[in-house]
């Protein structure tokens, strides 16, 4: 059974096409990562499957249903962890997942009782009392989780959930991802982080300029690229790079600078380390280490779209 059934989704603003034409279908049970770069069309894809915006044209089913028929059915079947954090300063952590449970109808000791849950779920018990201003970033992520499942939701989309936060509350909401997963819960995660998508998902779609370049699992993409690596040459300084000249080398397929490291893409076999190297010392720039990664998430983004996936950082 499909969850989410995307088909020929489009949406635009003024001359920007954010999601052109998109297709796409995600199993019940998945953990579905949705990778790709700052303004590739992730959170607009993601505000029209939660009805928050209208697409121009394509539909969209949740559990089979046309979602701008069935707006109560989807409500309660999909619930939403925004990228902006949507919590209530002036309510304490209680008080938050209350409001936004019995927006789905729970009254009495049920809205109670699903509160507790999900106040538990993410550890917040003990804070209950406490008002979000006095949490720290993650604390107000885990509380704007609790928001978002206290209703028991089939499908449950998270928005970059992670995005400044500390190490450790990194880790607790992969954990509580996991978990979820775990009871029952189909996820669909969006991130530019490609360690967390390559460590949580079971399936990825790679998305650019509003349309899916690629989906499968993790293995299924590594695998696209089995004839290429990258190597990566730390630079003292990278600003005096021509990328063009390195990209006159045979073999090569792109290359890209992140800070001081030059990322050079090339084909396996093509033997040219020794000119990408003499092209550094022949214009007298010092290469301060040298690496060759095997494929990975980022690879893959790199070699389909011809960027990394950290350039916008
Ligand atoms: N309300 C809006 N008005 C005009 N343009 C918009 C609006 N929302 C998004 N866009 C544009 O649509 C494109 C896709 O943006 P979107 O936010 O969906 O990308 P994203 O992949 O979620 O990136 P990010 O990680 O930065 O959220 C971008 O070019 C963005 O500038």
């Amino acid at each position: 059974m499909h969850i989410l059934e995307i088909e020929k989704l489009t949406k635009r603003f003024g001359d920007v096409v954010a999601v052109d034409q998109m297709s796409l279908k995600v199993e019940e049970g998945e953990i579905f990562g949705f990778l790709g770069s700052n303004g590739a069309g992730k959170s607009t894809t993601i505000e029209m499957v939660t009805g928050l915006l209208r697409p121009n044209s394509g539909t969209i089913k949740v559990l089979g249903k046309d979602i701008s028929k069935n707006r109560m059915f989807i409500k309660r079947n999909i619930g939403f962890v925004p990228q902006d954090i949507a919590i209530y300063e002036d309510l304490t952590a209680y008080e938050n997942v209350k409001f936004f449970a019995g927006l789905y109808g729970f009254r009495g000791k049920e809205l109670h009782e699903r509160t507790m849950e999900a106040l538990e779920f993410v550890d917040l018990t003990e804070k209950q009392k406490v008002f979000p201003k006095k949490f720290s970033g993650g604390m107000k992520r885990r509380l704007n989780i609790a928001c978002a499942i206290a209703h028991k939701p089939k499908l449950i989309i998270m928005d970059e959930p992670t995005v400044g936060i500390d190490p450790q509350s990194r880790k607790y909401i992969l954990e509580s991802v996991r978990k979820l997963n775990e009871m029952g819960c189909t996820i669909i995660y969006t991130s530019h982080y490609m360690e967390e998508v390559e460590e949580i998902c079971s399936r990825i779609a790679i998305i650019d300029h509003g349309q899916i370049i690629v989906e499968g699992t993790k293995d299924e993409l590594k695998s696209l690229i089995t004839d290429h690596k990258v190597v990566n040459i730390d630079t003292k300084s990278a600003v005096e790079v021509d990328v063009e000249i390195i990209k006159e080398i045979p073999g090569v397929l792109s290359v890209q600078v992140v800070g001081d490291e030059v990322q050079v893409q090339t084909e396996l076999g093509a033997n040219n380390l020794n000119r990408i190297i003499a092209y550094f010392i022949s214009n007298g720039l010092e290469i301060r280490s040298l690496d060759e990664k095997e494929p990975n998430l980022e690879t893959v983004f790199l070699t389909l779209t011809g960027r990394s996936l950290r350039d916008a950082h």
